[in-house]
């Protein structure tokens, strides 16, 4: 079988794709993150997979090469990662008491060809109080994850609803890329 890379330097990633049970390395790339204005959800997390991947694929031309992307989108706009403990409020703010969707994008290189997916899950918070959002805030977790929260952390306690795949909220949709591997006959 030829050698699993995953484009990627998020540790959750790495945990969710060791359940297929298959050795790979982890190799992390640093791609330009800027989309044009006009880009859909599922077309925005399926570029920015496709840029992950490509920018590996292109190092190790003989690999299968995995590449993933995850945004939050609420009232039609797109929230990446926070810059800042201002943008982190606003958007915890803005997803209080409301329903948003995370979408994944995967892109998996093999032998020059490109194949994508992207996942959906929604996602209802509870009203949260500006204490609840302070105290989230002084802690290290809404800063390096896409909607300024993470639903396998303190930010659990933010949730009141889901309706879909858990893992795609995390950063990666491991049963439909497993699925999606499979019938592809990549592993
Ligand atoms: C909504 C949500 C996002 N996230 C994370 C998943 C992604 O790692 C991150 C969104 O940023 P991404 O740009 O998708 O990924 P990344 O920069 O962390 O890693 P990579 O090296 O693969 O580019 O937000 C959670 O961990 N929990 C959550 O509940």
């Amino acid at each position: 079988m030829p050698k699993l890379i995953l484009a990627s330097h998020s540790p959750r990633r790495k945990e969710l794709l060791q359940k297929l049970q298959i050795p790979f390395d982890s190799i992390s790339s640093n791609v330009d993150e800027q989309l044009a204005d006009n880009l859909s959800p599922e077309d925005a997390v399926i570029e920015l997979a496709t840029r992950k991947a490509s920018i590996i694929a292109e190092q190790y031309k003989e690999a299968i090469v995995i590449g993933a992307d995850t945004i939050v989108v609420h009232n039609g706009t797109i929230l990446g990662k926070p810059k800042d403990r201002t943008m982190a409020k606003e958007t915890l703010e803005s997803l209080s008491g409301n329903e948003h969707s995370v979408f994944t994008g995967v892109t998996v290189i093999y032998q020059g060809k490109h194949q994508s997916f992207y996942e959906k899950t929604d996602v209802t918070f509870w009203e949260l109080t500006s204490k609840e959002i302070e105290q989230y805030l002084d802690s290290d977790e809404p800063y390096d994850k896409a909607g300024a929260y993470g639903i396998q952390g303190l930010g659990s306690l933010f949730v009141k609803m889901i309706n879909g795949d858990y893992y795609n909220v995390v950063g990666l949709p491991i049963s439909r890329l497993n699925r999606f591997l499979k019938e592809k006959k990549l592993i």
